[in-house]
Parts: C-alpha cells; structure tokens; sequence
C-alpha cells in the first residue's frame, strides 16, 4: 500500500478486515429464515399501531415491509471482493479521479428512518484504476445498512483505500436526514456534509481544494 494512504488508515484497516468477516459470515440463505421473524415482528407493530392487521389492505404488508427492511439493510451480506470482481487494472495514471453525484438511500441508526443524498468519491491512483462503477457499488455497500453518515462517509474511504492502496482518496455526501424532517426538529431543507480525506488529500491543501471545486460544482 501506498505510504501515505496506508499510514493515515493503519488502525482503520482491522476493522475494515473485521468488517468482511462479519459479512461473509452471514449468509444470504439466512434472510430466508428470518422472513417469517420479521413478518411476525411487523405484524406485532401494526397491532400496537391499533391497526387491524386482517384488513384487506394491510394483509400483506407484515411480509412486505420485512422485506423492504432486508433490502435496506442488504449491505450486511456483501464484501468488496465480491463487488470488485477482479475490476482493479493496472494502469500508468496518477492524475485525480472523480465519480460524483452518486445518489445513496440508507437508514438512521437511531430511528430507523431513511437519509439520502449524493456521494462524491474522488482518489489518486497509484498504478491501479478501479473500474468506475465499483465506486459506487462501494458506496452502495455501506449504505444499505442502519448508519450515521459519518461512519458510512468513513468506511467508503477505508474501503477504497484498502482496496486499491492508492496515493489518497476523498469522500464528500451530502444527505437529508429524514428524522430532522419529518418528524423531531422538522428542518425542511438542512443538509448535513460529512467528509473523510485520506492520504494526499489530507496532507497538501491543494489536491484536496482541487478535489472539493471539482466534486462540489454544481
Ligand atoms: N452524528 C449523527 N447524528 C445523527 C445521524 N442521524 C441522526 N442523528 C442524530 O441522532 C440524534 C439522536 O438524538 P436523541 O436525543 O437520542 O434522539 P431524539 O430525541 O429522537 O432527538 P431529536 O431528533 O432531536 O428529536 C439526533 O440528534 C439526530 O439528529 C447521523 O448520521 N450522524
Ligand atoms: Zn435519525
């Protein structure tokens, strides 16, 4: 791994490792089994909703909703290996490369409730390029999980930086927390921006000013 990038994440990289254990561990057959939990659990809420759950409309929304909560929360049961697929090539660049805008829809850890907004990723590739949509399978990973943004904006650098080992990478997302929307203090249009810069773009200003004019023009 590249010096710069390798020293910043050094205490970061365990837990990255420890992070693909814990996801290969799980196994998708196990969403099956717990189908019939979820559908129970789900059922149990509408009822202490006062709702009927034996009405036409909502028969089906116990297994629905589990369901939807599986999806949302899928990126437990992926590694970055089973996405990268091979996609690092070796490649003579060492210029900056930016994928932004990507959109992401995950869940507050504390209510449960969805944030969303855009991701932009940038890195400087020290002999290796990733193929671009890995970057944004990457982000995809992470945020379908019960997050903060501050820990998902995290974990996207971390895992780029170990995948790629590259001279630095920049992560930026700009989300809506729907619990500061609907619901709590009810703010309409507050946006919250997390960033993580690691490597180059920690050390020299001028690569990360360069990163963030690029990656925040609209
Ligand atoms: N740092 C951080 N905080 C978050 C994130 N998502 C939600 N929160 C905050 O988590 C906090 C939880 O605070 P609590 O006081 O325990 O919960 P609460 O009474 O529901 O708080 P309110 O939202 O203020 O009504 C709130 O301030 C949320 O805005 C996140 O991604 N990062
Ligand atoms: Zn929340």
């Amino acid at each position: 791994m590249n010096s710069h990038c390798n020293g910043k994440v050094s205490d970061s990289k365990s837990a990255v490792v420890a992070h693909r254990k814990h996801e290969t561990s799980r196994k998708e057959s196990e969403d099956e089994s717990r189908l019939p939990l979820l559908e129970a659990a789900y059922t149990s809420i509408l009822r202490h909703l006062g709702e009927d759950t034996d009405r036409e409309g909502l028969l089906r929304t116990p297994l629905r909703a589990a369901k939807a909560i599986q999806f949302f929360t899928k990126g437990y049961h992926e590694t970055i290996d089973d996405i990268l697929n091979n996609a690092i090539f070796d490649e003579d660049h060492e210029e900056m490369v930016i994928v932004k805008d990507i959109d992401v829809f995950s869940l507050c850890e504390h209510h449960l409730v969805p944030f969303f907004g855009k991701v932009h990723i940038g890195y400087i590739p020290n002999k290796k390029v990733v193929g671009l949509s890995k970057l944004a399978r990457i982000a995809e990973i992470f945020s379908r999980r019960l997050q903060v943004q501050e820990r998902l904006t995290k974990q996207i650098a971390m895992a780029i930086c170990e995948a790629l080992q590259p001279k630095g990478v920049a992560v930026v997302i700009e989300a809506a927390h729907m619990c500061m929307v609907m619901r709590g203090v009810q703010k309409m249009n507050s946006r919250t921006v997390t960033s993580t810069m690691l490597g180059i773009y920690l050390e020299d200003p001028k690569t990360r000013e360069e990163f963030l004019t690029l990656a925040m023009r609209t």
